[in-house]
């Protein structure tokens, strides 16, 4: 059943297109509500209003909540998101779009239930035509260092051109402009950013001042 808060279709390409005009996707993890807002209000400050919420904690959900209701101008997904029932939990919550670390059929037909983009890890062939016999034209590669990083990606566009992917798991400053120089790279995901030791530390600048080197290097990239 659709709801007035469930997102329309054209909504769900524009959190796409935001997440390709940023082309950086925070992965974050964050212990509930409060950590969320703050590390949230780091990256904005950074010049970066995209998180992946992850749900490796349990306060995952409520930090979702925090910035969907908070700080609207944020686009705010979930990750590690692998029930059909997480699904439901973060919708609930306003996330915005669905990461997944693999290609789960219910996962993918449920967060298409909501009108929600959903971003399924994939790292063979076998997967990616799993994803594209579900509609998708967008997946996460990962880990994307350990399956073959650029390389991968060139070798999988050839059969599968117009599949645009995430590639996350060991992306960082010193690999950034390898992955975004790609055309089928729709944006990179990544913990670097906003690595678990700062959002412990309270280090909020240094969130920042890493945020705002990687939104740098990014638009480089795009110039170049
Ligand atoms: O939690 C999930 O949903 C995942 O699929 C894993 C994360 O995307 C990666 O762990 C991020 O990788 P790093 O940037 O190398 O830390």
């Amino acid at each position: 059943m659709s709801s007035p808060d469930t997102p329309t279709p054209a909504a769900a390409g524009d959190v796409v297109a935001a997440l390709g005009a940023h082309r950086l996707v925070p992965v974050v993890v964050v212990d509930g509500a409060d950590q969320g807002a703050r590390l949230a209000d780091a990256l904005v400050a950074g010049g970066l209003p995209v998180a992946e919420i992850t749900l490796r904690t349990a306060g995952g959900i409520d930090a979702i909540r925090a910035v969907a209701r908070t700080q609207p101008d944020v686009v705010v997904g979930a990750g590690t998101v692998t029930t059909a029932d997480q699904v439901d939990a973060v919708a609930d919550a306003g996330a915005r779009y669905v990461v997944s670390p693999g290609l789960s059929e219910a996962v993918v037909r449920r967060a298409q239930h909501h009108g929600l983009p959903v971003l399924p890890g994939v790292a063979t062939p076998t997967e990616i035509m799993a994803a594209l016999d579900l509609g998708l034209d967008v997946v996460k590669l990962f880990p994307a260092s350990v399956v073959g990083g650029p390389a991968a990606i060139k070798a999988f566009s050839a059969p599968f051109p117009g599949l645009r992917f995430v590639p996350t798991g060991g992306v960082g400053a010193a690999n950034l402009g390898d992955y975004l120089g790609l055309a089928p790279v729709l944006a990179v995901g990544g913990s670097w950013m906003v690595d678990k030791k700062l959002v412990d530390a309270g280090d909020w600048a240094e969130v920042t001042r890493r945020t705002a080197e990687a939104v740098a290097l990014a638009a480089e990239i795009k110039e170049s």
